[in-house]
């Protein structure tokens, strides 16, 4: 299988290339850079890659076509919405790691302040939580946000199974500073984020319609929800603390159950009960881990939902994306090891 790669030189880009290297299935990796004229070696557009001779292409989308049989864009909002047409109208399969392709017209122009690609196109593409949404067909594969991911991995079950109260929900999510990307900006500056904690984009974030979308298409009457992030002095992982209220009758041991009934057989999603994981234990690998405790003096459950938001919330959910679409084996590429210590 050959593929092509755009933005290897943004972070979640860099990372998804570790991934593809090491897959099975992936023969070639054709990359491809928007600001070049002629082929490059990779190592000297990226010194850390320094015995990769791999000559970088200039973006052509023809070329893309033609010489690959899926694309990964990782690319920022703006990039895709403008092109994605070309890739739809062809029937070529892509996996887009960015925000352009997840949302309608209307909610994107509002969230994302960028103009949207048209509504025909996005009517083409589908949304790839990898859990929940199997990516099939020659498709046009939206790959979902990393706090979206976090956060719907924590709320699945108990949406799907009605145990709390819709208009309750209130997610807590924290991130390092990679899921900002490698743009410097005021508030990722290392004099600011060192020592401190940020929120930022209180009530505006771009995940949270995202969010709403996916919990109505498993309870139609969830409406909205309060989601505020906060950027944390590391360099990788988001914990997503969600808090809600049980619906009468629902206790400790019925919500038990329905994470453990969900995640039973997704090799990603690791059911902790009561033993809330920290941000390390899933960092360097493509898991989501989950606790969760219920409080019957508040009658509130706390949920806590971690992942890497460079792989299970970017590279690593495209690849689970790329082995669904081909068939592969859902696991493949994706025996990934926790950074210790
Ligand atoms: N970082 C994260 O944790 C996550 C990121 N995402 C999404 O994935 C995408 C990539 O994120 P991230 O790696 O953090 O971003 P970065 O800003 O680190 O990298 C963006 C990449 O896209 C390239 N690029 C910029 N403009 C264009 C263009 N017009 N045409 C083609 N390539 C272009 C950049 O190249 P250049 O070197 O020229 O700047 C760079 O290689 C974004 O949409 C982001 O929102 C999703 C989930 C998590
Ligand atoms: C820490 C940090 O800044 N994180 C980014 C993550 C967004 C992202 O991944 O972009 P998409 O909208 O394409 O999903 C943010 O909060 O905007």
């Amino acid at each position: 299988m050959e593929v092509a790669l755009v933005g290897i030189t943004g972070y979640a880009g860099m990372v998804l290339y570790q991934l593809l290297q090491n897959h099975p299935n992936v023969t070639k990796i054709h990359i491809y850079d928007h600001n070049l004229n002629e082929p490059t070696e990779l190592n000297t557009i990226l010194p850390i890659f320094h015995d990769d001779h791999t000559e970088v292409l200039p973006y052509e989308d023809s070329d893309i076509v033609n010489d690959n049989q899926v694309a990964f864009f990782a690319t920022p909002a703006g990039v895709t919405s403008k092109i994605a047409s070309d890739y739809i109208e062809a029937n070529f399969p892509v996996i887009d790691l960015s925000g352009d392709m997840r949302l309608n017209q209307s909610d994107y122009e509002h969230w994302y302040h960028k103009p949207a690609a048209s509504q025909r196109d996005l009517d083409q593409a589908q949304y790839g939580l990898a859990e929940f949404e199997l990516a099939s067909g020659h498709s046009y594969i939206a790959n979902p946000g990393c706090y979206a991911t976090a956060t719907l991995l924590g709320l699945a079950p108990l949406i799907q199974q009605h145990l709390i109260e819709l208009n309750s929900i209130i997610v807590d999510a924290k991130s390092g500073t990679s899921g900002a990307g490698k743009a410097l900006s005021p508030l990722t500056h290392f004099t600011q984020v060192n020592d401190n904690l940020q929120i930022y984009k209180p009530n505006t974030h771009q995940h949270i319609p995202e969010i709403v979308n996916e919990l109505q298409s498993w309870d139609i009457n969830v409406s909205a929800i309060q989601f505020m992030t906060t950027l944390i002095p590391i360099t990788r992982g988001i914990m997503a603390t969600i808090y809600a209220k049980a619906k009468p009758g629902v206790d400790g041991i019925m919500i038990d159950k329905a994470f453990s009934q969900t995640y039973n057989d997704k090799p990603f999603v690791h059911f902790l009960g009561e033993a809330l994981p920290d941000i390390k234990q899933v960092v360097g690998t493509n898991n989501c881990d989950i606790g969760a405790i219920y409080n019957p003096a508040t009658n509130t459950v706390t949920i806590d939902s971690v992942i890497d938001n460079l792989l299970k919330g970017a590279a690593g959910q495209a690849i689970q994306n790329f082995n669904q679409l081909f068939d592969y084996p859902e696991s493949s590429g994706l025996n990934l090891q926790t950074f210790l210590p």
